[in-house]
């Protein structure tokens, strides 16, 4: 019997979507977002999604890998590993700021590997008739539930017109931003991406989310714009507030210092994003929260290793988040619900976007999460149509790699990027 379900084709798309002007640490997000899109074909009809970066140097390495998947087993998942982290021995620099969440020590064969782990899970998933939350192991929830990821932001991109989420530069506005994202998606947690005004302005817009929203876990996550100092006074005055605290300062090193004494967990997509990190990072004790993310820790089962580690030595998981489309909400969605340690609600930018490449009507929030699908593989369909549409986006819109900080210079000269910047 011919058991093999041989991959006889692999495409990968970039794509461009809308994104809102949002502000971080390193900058404001430019006027799209960029993904690649991976499709895989099998002898056998199947087919299947990944999604991840698109950045030009990430291309050119998921092309390499690509090719060298193809004519492989689509169950030979270790296999594909070896064969892409041989492939990319001597390609593995880091491939700018933007891509994992503004850090750039993440393993390129990692983040290379995922969406092809991804998209060959689809198909097995198709294979044998089970949603991939199956082939993880097993559901351990029916819904996953995400959290209200609140940026401060300008009204519009210069020059544009303004978007539905309007200008939010203070307190006043991150609560209306919060209480119109959860009318609409009903979220039980709200993370605000701070580093962005000076801390009183973020602790004050902590306090008035706390005052409007008092049963909402929150935290705060300025990616690691404040020195230690700073990172203390802020975790004192909001002592009894957050759930977490995210990533305050640069550098194990720097977190340990502020864990020490903080009150509440902190919590990383920064200072502990790879395997070798996890080492130093619990015998520093820098961190009590990972943020996993499949994109940059290796695909699914990767990334239930990761949750394996982080319970055996006793720290937190959560997820975390880029700007993404909907194959990614699909992994990101399978994998939560058989990870029986994550215990936070995950990350999503999904409020932030208004188009997609997948068929819609998956994925509807409600109460702020979303049901696995039990439809076999991932449970999405794409949209041809839209594919193109968001590819000739991509080929119009002239960005080839992320760049917030490039954008925030364009638009204001004096800006300057400064690792701690309070
Ligand atoms: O989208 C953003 O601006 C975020 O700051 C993102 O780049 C981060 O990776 C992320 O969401 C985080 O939690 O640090
Ligand atoms: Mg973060």
């Amino acid at each position: 019997m011919n058991d093999q379900l041989r991959i006889t084709g692999i495409t990968v798309t970039p794509v461009a979507f809308r994104d809102p002007p949002l502000l971080n640490a390193v900058g404001v997000h430019e006027p799209y977002a960029l993904r690649a899109i991976v499709e895989i074909t099998t002898d056998q009809g199947l087919t299947g999604l990944g999604e991840t970066y698109a950045d030009e140097g990430h291309l050119r390495r998921l092309d390499r890998a690509a090719r060298a998947l193809t004519g492989m087993d689509v169950y030979a998942l270790g296999a594909m590993y070896q064969r892409i982290a041989a492939g990319l021995a001597d390609d593995t620099g880091a491939d700018g700021s933007g891509l994992t969440g503004l850090i750039t020590s993440s393993s390129t064969v990692d983040r290379v590997f995922s969406p092809f782990e991804v998209a060959c899970l689809d198909i097995q998933g198709k294979a044998v008739g089970r949603p991939v939350s199956d082939l993880l192991g097993g559901a351990v929830r029916d819904e996953v539930p995400f959290s209200a990821y609140l940026f401060y932001k300008w009204a519009a991109h210069p020059g544009a017109e303004p978007d539905p989420w309007g200008e939010a530069l203070d307190a006043d506005a991150i609560v209306a931003q919060a209480r119109r994202m959860i009318d609409a998606y009903g979220f039980t947690a709200i993370k605000l991406k701070g580093g962005v005004l000076p801390p009183e302005e973020e602790i004050e817009a902590v306090r008035a989310l706390r005052a409007e929203f008092p049963s909402h876990p929150l935290r705060l996550d300025p990616n690691a714009a404040w020195s230690v100092p700073t990172s203390l006074k802020v975790a004192t005055e909001l002592d009894g507030v957050l759930e977490y605290l995210e990533d305050p300062t640069p550098g194990q090193k720097g977190m340990a210092e502020v864990a020490r004494q903080s009150p509440m967990p902190l919590a990383t997509n920064m200072c502990v994003v790879a395997f070798d990190e996890l080492a130093p990072g619990v015998a520093q004790d820098a961190v009590q929260v990972v943020l996993s993310d499949h994109h940059y820790w290796g695909g699914l089962h990767r990334s239930k290793l990761l949750s394996g580690i982080c319970e055996t030595f006793g720290l937190g998981l959560s997820m975390h988040s880029n700007s993404h489309l909907g194959i990614s909400l699909a992994a990101m969605t399978h994998l939560a619900a058989a990870t029986p340690h994550l215990s936070y609600a995950c990350d999503t930018h999904w409020p932030w976007k208004d188009e997609d490449v997948i068929q819609p009507g998956v994925f509807a929030f409600a109460d702020g999460a979303v049901r696995v699908p039990r439809t076999p593989g991932l449970g999405i369909e794409l949209d041809r149509d839209a594919l193109a549409r968001l590819h000739e986006q991509y080929l119009a819109c002239g960005l080839r790699n992320r760049d917030d900080t490039g954008y925030m210079q364009r638009l204001h000269p004096g800006y300057r990027l400064r690792s701690p910047r309070w």
